[in-house]
């Protein structure tokens, strides 16, 4: 089982930062989800996993040392401009991408077939690209990553334009591959899905990594949150030490305190009148990308 280093990668384009020191790991097996806002340096950092360009400082390995040309040809690429040829026909185009990786002709072929009937576009096998919906020629585009059967899956916002039933296809390939031990990295600004998918997340932020690990991990936090339904004017949290208001909507207040159980917040809100609900808040991926990059921009 081999996993993925990024060490320290630095990237400026004629003086403009776009990678600044980055720094993470893409273990075997494990699906990675890499977000960040636009232009943070997500497609730069992927590029140079990929070799089409070239780091300033920093390097990439590749099961311990430094990643090799051989090792960049097991890696399945889904670029973010794309790189279908449009007039060329689906079937022809993985069969030639396979065979560019070394597949024999037959082998090209099966595993063509296999990839475009896994991902819903066997069907369209013998039509040109540029005739398919952009969704379906996503789909191609993945079958396209996957035809070589790769060590490494580096994907650029694979699910951008997709619709749901192609987003859980999509899933469902990512997932299978990662618990055959590859590693996969991809890119998005759908949340929702990178929290539901990824087994770790890294956010980058103008070049550097600002948080990096399972959501479970970027919730913990020295200062917990909790959720309280009772009490609706809030003024009773008050009477917990170091508590404050974070969040209210009616009933619900989010208080977050110092640390320690929330006992304190039950108590000062059961003291002012009936709980219905006592709970640790869970922020969404969403929650938690705006709250680091927010608190960045404040340091
Ligand atoms: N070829 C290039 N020439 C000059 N600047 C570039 C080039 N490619 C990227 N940049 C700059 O580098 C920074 C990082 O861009 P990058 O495309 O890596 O970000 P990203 O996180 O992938 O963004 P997005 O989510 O919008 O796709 C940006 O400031 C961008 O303008």
């Amino acid at each position: 089982m081999t996993s993925l280093d990024i060490e320290s990668l630095s990237k400026s384009y004629a003086g403009r930062v776009a990678l600044d020191g980055a720094t993470f790991t893409v273990a075997a097996g494990e699906i990675f989800g890499f977000v960040g806002s636009n232009g943070a340096g997500k497609t730069t950092a992927m590029r140079i996993v990929l070799g089409v360009l070239s780091a300033d400082a920093g390097q990439v390995r590749w099961g311990g040392r430094p990643i090799t040309l051989d090792d960049r040809r097991r890696i399945g690429y889904m670029p973010e401009e794309r790189g279908l040829y449009p007039r060329m026909r689906v079937r022809d185009q993985l069969e030639y991408l396979a065979r560019l990786h070394g597949l024999t002709a037959p082998a090209a072929k099966a595993s063509a077939q296999r990839w475009a009937e896994t991902l819903g576009v066997a069907e369209r096998l013998g039509d040109e690209v540029q005739k398919l919906s952009l969704g379906n020629q996503q789909r191609v585009q993945l079958a396209a990553a996957l035809v070589h059967d790769p060590d490494l899956l580096v994907l650029d916002e694979p699910f951008s334009g997709l619709d749901p039933v192609a987003v859980d296809v999509m899933s469902g390939v990512l997932r299978e591959r990662a618990d055959a031990g590859v590693p996969v990295i991809f890119s998005s600004h759908q949340l929702d899905l990178v929290e539901r998918l990824c087994d770790r997340v890294g956010i980058i932020k103008t070049g550097r990594m600002v948080a990096t690990g399972s959501i479970d991990e970027l919730r913990t936090t020295d200062r917990p949150r909790w959720v309280v339904d009772g009490p609706p004017d809030a003024l009773w949290v008050a009477q917990a030490p170091g508590a404050r208001v974070l969040a209210r909507d009616g009933a619900r207040t989010v208080v977050e305190t110092p640390a320690g159980d929330g006992q304190e917040v039950l108590r000062a809100a059961l003291a002012a009148g009936p709980v219905r609900e006592f709970a640790p808040a869970r922020p969404s991926l969403t929650d938690l990308f705006r709250h680091v990059v927010a608190s960045e921009e404040a340091a």
